[in-house]
Parts: structure tokens; C-alpha cells; sequence
């Protein structure tokens, strides 16, 4: 973030994507679109973040686009955030974890998406696999969608659901006092408003990264940013998709709406 701005990319290769990019909605379609991204912003961006589910619907011939798209990342030197909101219990939590965050696994990235909502605690085998191999987590605390807060702003006995998810990731991150900005971090997104505030998050406090998607596409833009996070802006990570995928194909056009959503968020999170 330091180096390259305050910005993640992901790569959702939407079938309508695909079209405007005048490729066909299979895996080789899907192959060309994501490696272009990859050329095009590798090196260049502070993450990238492949969402899972527009390979996934390919079958095994796009899950093994998505192991060829993670291994060009990681030559090119960028960081990886593979969305795939996995959440499940014991056993079956660590063989997710095993999936996406042991080192030499094919699906191996440097940090995933996790949804908390089958209870915090039971996320424990993804955050110490994570811890173990210096990799990173991104727990939904707020999300983007609309729907969202009917499940995350309800108040428990031991109060708001989404301040277990802030508490969680703030006491993970308190193991390692020393680092300066955790590897637990939490997913909140740019379009929801006073909802943090409101419910008594002290986001800056977690110590952790804080991916803001529902920039550019879903409406929310350098002012959003600025009202949801306040004192916490500078551990924004902005995320953004079809905001700079749809300048593509050209490396050029993709690397210029980059070079805005940088501007635009590195002057919102100063
Ligand atoms: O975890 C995410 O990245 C995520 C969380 C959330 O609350 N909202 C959200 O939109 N996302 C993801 O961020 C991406 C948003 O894409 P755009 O709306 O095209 O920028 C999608 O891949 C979503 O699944």
C-alpha cells in the first residue's frame, strides 16, 4: 500500500466482461482476460484479488485458470487476495484453510476472504494456518450489499454481531504487537455509510488492513470513503472491480484507470 497506493484490484471476469472484452464466455475466454490483468497492473498494484466464483462456474478448467492466474501474480511480485468467503466448522475449516493458505498448495494465496458468521472462533484453522505461513485473512465484518446488515448489525447478548468480528481480528492482531498492521484484517465496505460508527466499531483499533470493495461499480467513491473509516483511512485497502476492469482490454487504459483510483482513494485516505 505504501508503495503502490491504497488500491486492490480484483479480477472478476463477469460473462458480460468477457463480452465487452471481446472474448467468449469459456475457460480460454476466461484465461486471457485474467492474465491481460495481470500483465497489464502486475508489479503495479498494491493487491490483486481474484474472485473465485467466475472461475469456479467454469468447472475444474477454471479452477486451473485460477491456479495459473495466482502463480502469475506471484511472479509478477503482487500480492494476492483470493475471494472465496469461506466459512465452515473443525475439520472441514481446515481443509479450506489448507486449500488456499499452505504454502505450496495449487490454490496457495497471500491472503483470502473468510465469512465469520458460523461464529468467529470457528475461523481458528484458517487464522493459525494463515499466522503459520505469513499469510493473511479478510473477515466480512460489514459488507457492501444492502442485505448485509440484517445479519451484521443485529445485537447479540454481547453486542452488535459485526463488533465480534472487530473484536476477533483486534485480538489476533494484539498477538503480534509489534508489527505494524496486522495479518487479520476485515472486510468493510465503502457503501455503509455511519454503520461503524453507529455500532461502536473502533476499526483503527484492530491494527489490521481494512478492504473497503463497493468502490466505483457499487457507487461509493473517495467521499465514502472518508465518512465510513475516519481516524482508521490509512489501513484502507480501496477495492475496486469492474471500476478499472472496464477500461480493458488495453494494458494502457487498464493501467490509466488504475493510476485514477489511486489518485482518487491516496487523496481520500491520506
Ligand atoms: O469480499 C469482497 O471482496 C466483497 C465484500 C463485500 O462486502 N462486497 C463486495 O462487493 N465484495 C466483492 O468485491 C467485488 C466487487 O466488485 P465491483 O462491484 O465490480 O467493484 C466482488 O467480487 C464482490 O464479491
Amino acid at each position: 500500500m505504501d508503495t503502490h497506493g491504497p488500491v486492490c484490484v480484483g479480477i472478476d471476469p463477469h460473462p458480460a466482461l468477457l463480452e465487452t472484452w471481446g472474448l467468449t464466455d469459456s475457460p480460454e475466454g476466461l484465461r486471457r482476460f485474467a492474465l491481460t490483468v495481470v500483465d497489464a497492473l502486475g508489479g503495479r498494484v498494491a493487491a490483486l484479488k481474484p474472485q473465485s466464483a467466475f472461475f469456479e462456474r467454469h468447472g475444474s478448467a477454471g479452477i486451473a485458470v485460477l491456479e495459473e492466474v495466482l502463480a502469475a501474480a506471484r511472479t509478477a511480485g503482487t500480492l494476492t487476495v483470493l475471494d472465496v468467503k469461506r466459512g465452515d466448522i473443525g475439520s472441514t475449516m481446515a481443509g479450506y484453510a489448507d486449500a488456499y493458505l499452505r504454502d505450496g498448495a495449487p490454490l496457495a494465496a497471500d491472503a483470502i476472504t473468510l465469512s465469520p458468521y458460523l461464529g468467529f472462533a470457528s475461523l481458528r484453522p484458517a487464522l493459525d494456518l494463515a499466522r503459520s505461513t505469513g499469510r493473511g485473512v479478510f473477515v466480512l465484518a460489514l459488507t457492501s450489499n444492502p442485505e448485509g446488515h440484517h445479519v451484521q448489525h443485529a445485537v447479540a447478548a454481547a453486542g452488535p454481531v459485526a463488533r465480534q468480528m472487530v473484536d476477533g481480528a483486534r485480538a489476533e492482531n494484539d498477538i503480534d504487537a509489534e508489527a505494524p498492521l496486522g495479518s487479520v484484517g476485515l472486510v468493510v465496505g465503502a457503501t455503509v455509510g455511519a454503520a461503524a460508527a453507529d455500532l461502536g466499531l473502533d476499526l483503527a483499533a484492530t491494527r489490521g488492513p481494512l478492504l473497503a470493495p463497493g468502490v466505483g461499480a457499487q457507487g461509493a467513491g473517495p467521499r465514502e470513503l472518508v465518512h465510513v473509516f475516519g481516524d482508521a483511512r490509512r489501513q484502507v485497502l480501496a477495492s475496486t472491480s469492474r471500476g478499472v476492469l472496464a477500461a480493458g482490454p488495453s494494458a494502457s487504459a487498464l493501467r490509466d484507470a488504475l493510476g485514477s483510483a489511486v489518485d482518487s482513494a491516496a487523496a481520500a485516505l491520506r
